[in-house]
């Protein structure tokens, strides 16, 4: 499998917090890598340091073979690496197709080309199957399982190389997350691209992920392929790690 994205040894302090302590992950074409852990383990910082939004303060990343310093999110996006935020970025008074290309407008200089987005966003929702019918309304007027859909369409029309999900499920309806999961599995059927997911539920890490990897105070402490673990396995880890954290009275770091 031609490996995509690889991170080695990725530590990332924020003062007196190690959010990141000597992480290493390898991601290959096709792959889904979904990421597990409790609050705070680390997953946001992961996924921001891997999209060029924080500097590491040690290890390195490579992209497609080659060692690369990802300086900004834009220079990340520019080597194919988007990113699906938490908090999603999309801007309310703007259209869904204006919010599909935003930073990447099509522009005849100095015109945008809005009948070409407009076509071109309705294209790829149609093709990618996602069910809003005017991409010229305001995405303030959408419910939260539209506007996930837009902002995940927006990534998977854009990322070449890697794409990154962080909690893309997060405050939807179980129809919502399923339709933004089967995205996500169409996506991974094609091929072509590498993905790393956050998500909560660890039944749904299983439906659609090739690994598991589990973040605890920000090291990686279990990595198995999902045909080789189980639902009861993965709890099991995360209890555990509660427990013993509650019996000694330890939060970590
Ligand atoms: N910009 C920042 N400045 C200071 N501390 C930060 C910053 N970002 C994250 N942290 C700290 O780093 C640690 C890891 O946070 P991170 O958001 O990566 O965890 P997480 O696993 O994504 O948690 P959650 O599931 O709650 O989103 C936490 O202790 C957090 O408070």
């Amino acid at each position: 499998m031609t490996e995509l994205l690889r991170a080695e040894h990725i530590s990332k302090r924020f003062g007196p917090v190690t959010a990141l302590r000597d992480v290493s992950l390898r991601l290959g074409r096709g792959e889904v890598l979904g990421l597990i852990g409790d609050n705070g383990a680390g997953k946001s910082t992961l996924i921001k340091t891997l999209c060029g939004f924080h500097r590491p303060d040690s290890g390195r990343i490579v992209v497609d073979g080659e060692e690369t310093t990802l300086r900004s999110v834009g220079h990340a996006r520019s080597l194919g690496i988007d990113t699906v935020y938490q908090d999603l970025a999309l801007v309310d008074q703007l259209s869904v197709y204006h919010n599909m290309f935003l930073n990447r407008e099509v522009v005849r200089w100095p015109f945008l080309r809005n009948r070409a987005m407009r076509k071109l966003a309705r294209q790829h929702l149609d093709e990618i199957g996602v069910d809003i019918p005017d991409v010229t309304v305001e995405v303030a007027r959408l419910s939260g399982g539209q506007r996930q859909a837009i902002a995940v369409a927006r990534s998977v029309y854009s990322a070449r190389r890697v794409l990154l999900l962080d909690e893309p499920l997060a405050a939807m309806g179980a129809k919502e997350g399923a339709q933004i999961l089967d995205l996500i599995a169409d996506l991974k059927a094609r091929g072509d691209i590498a993905m790393i997911l956050i998500v909560h539920n660890y039944a749904q890490v299983l439906d659609v992920c090739d690994r598991v990897n589990l973040l605890q105070h920000g090291t990686i402490t279990f990595d198995k392929p999902t045909a080789e673990t189980s639902l009861d396995e993965l709890t099991d880890l995360v209890v555990s790690e509660y427990r013993r954290r509650r019996a000694t009275g330890t939060g970590g770091r």
